[in-house]
């Protein structure tokens, strides 16, 4: 079932001639784990403030569940790369305090239900620490685990291993596939990322972008069965393949973005 729905989406920012996104039309499914991968500036993160309701579309029709995105809502969770937690609270605090703002529960409750979520993320030990005492890794796991605290229908996640180490990025990955499944109840995942290995493990289907304006290059399904594993998958024949042909993709992509750049000198 159709779940968010960009039809012809464009963004001009203000003050900019050309716009950030143009004519970008894609169906996202309820319980779909959809990864986009684009060279840099083509647009996923101004996809996701679309998504998220922080920046209102200047052209096109963007809905969730029929209804246009005008503003922020708790239906949406976002993840940043960059951990965003509230300084001055324990793991234990942010947590809790995602839940209360939630209304999903207070008091005690709260504490219970986040120390439960801490020890989901491996981190039960770790409650009392404040972020900056925390690894960056470790960070990365609190910030999930206080917005799987929303339990939103839809998480929009901008890079949100790229800061990680590659050991802490494959457990993450893991700790996302455990809390997108949840109870059986899937939620609905926009991940944005610029791993292409990481896009192909997670993903049901891959978007590549084309560099600014962003709009869809291809749409990729990702056909391997679930519950994935990893050591098979990546020797894979037809893993390699997929691999190569969105490699390809965005290496044309750049390529050809380079030439206009510099006149095609030494490309
Ligand atoms: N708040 C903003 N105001 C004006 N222009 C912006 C703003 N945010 C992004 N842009 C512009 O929009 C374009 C797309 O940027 P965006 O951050 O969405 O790309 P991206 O694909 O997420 O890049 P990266 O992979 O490097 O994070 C860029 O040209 C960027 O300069």
């Amino acid at each position: 079932m159709a779940l968010l729905h960009l039809d012809s989406v464009s963004l001009t920012y203000p003050g900019d001639d050309l716009p950030a996104i143009a004519n970008l039309s894609l169906t996202i499914n309820q319980g779909e784990l959809l990864a986009v991968v684009g060279p840099s500036g083509c647009g996923k993160s101004s996809t996701i403030g679309l998504l998220a309701g922080l920046t209102p579309v200047t052209g096109g029709l963007l809905t969730l569940n029929g209804n246009p995105i005008v503003a922020p809502g708790p239906d949406r969770a976002v993840v940043f790369q960059d951990y965003s937690l509230f300084p001055w609270m324990t793991a234990l605090d942010n947590i809790s305090f995602a839940l209360q703002e939630s209304g999903r529960a207070t008091g005690k409750a709260a504490k219970h239900e986040a120390r439960k979520l801490l020890d989901m993320v491996g981190l039960g030990s770790y409650s009392h620490k404040y972020p900056a005492e925390l690894s960056g890794g470790m960070r990365q796991r609190v910030a999930i685990a206080r917005a799987f605290a929303l339990d939103a229908p839809v998480y929009l996640m901008d890079e949100p291993f790229g800061a990680v180490d590659a050991r802490n990025r494959v457990s993450l990955q893991e700790l996302l596939l455990k809390l997108w499944t949840g109870d059986g109840n899937k939620k609905t995942i926009f991940l944005v990322t610029h791993d292409i290995d990481e896009a192909l493990y997670l993903a049901d289907r891959i978007a590549v972008f084309t560099p600014g304006p962003g709009r869809i290059l291809k749409l990729i399904d990702v056909p391997f069965p679930r519950p994935r594993r990893r050591f098979f998958l990546v020797q894979d024949p037809h893993y390699i393949s997929l691999r190569n042909e969105i490699l390809s993709l965005l290496q044309k992509e750049i390529l050809e973005e380079l030439q206009q750049v510099e006149g095609g000198a030494g490309i």
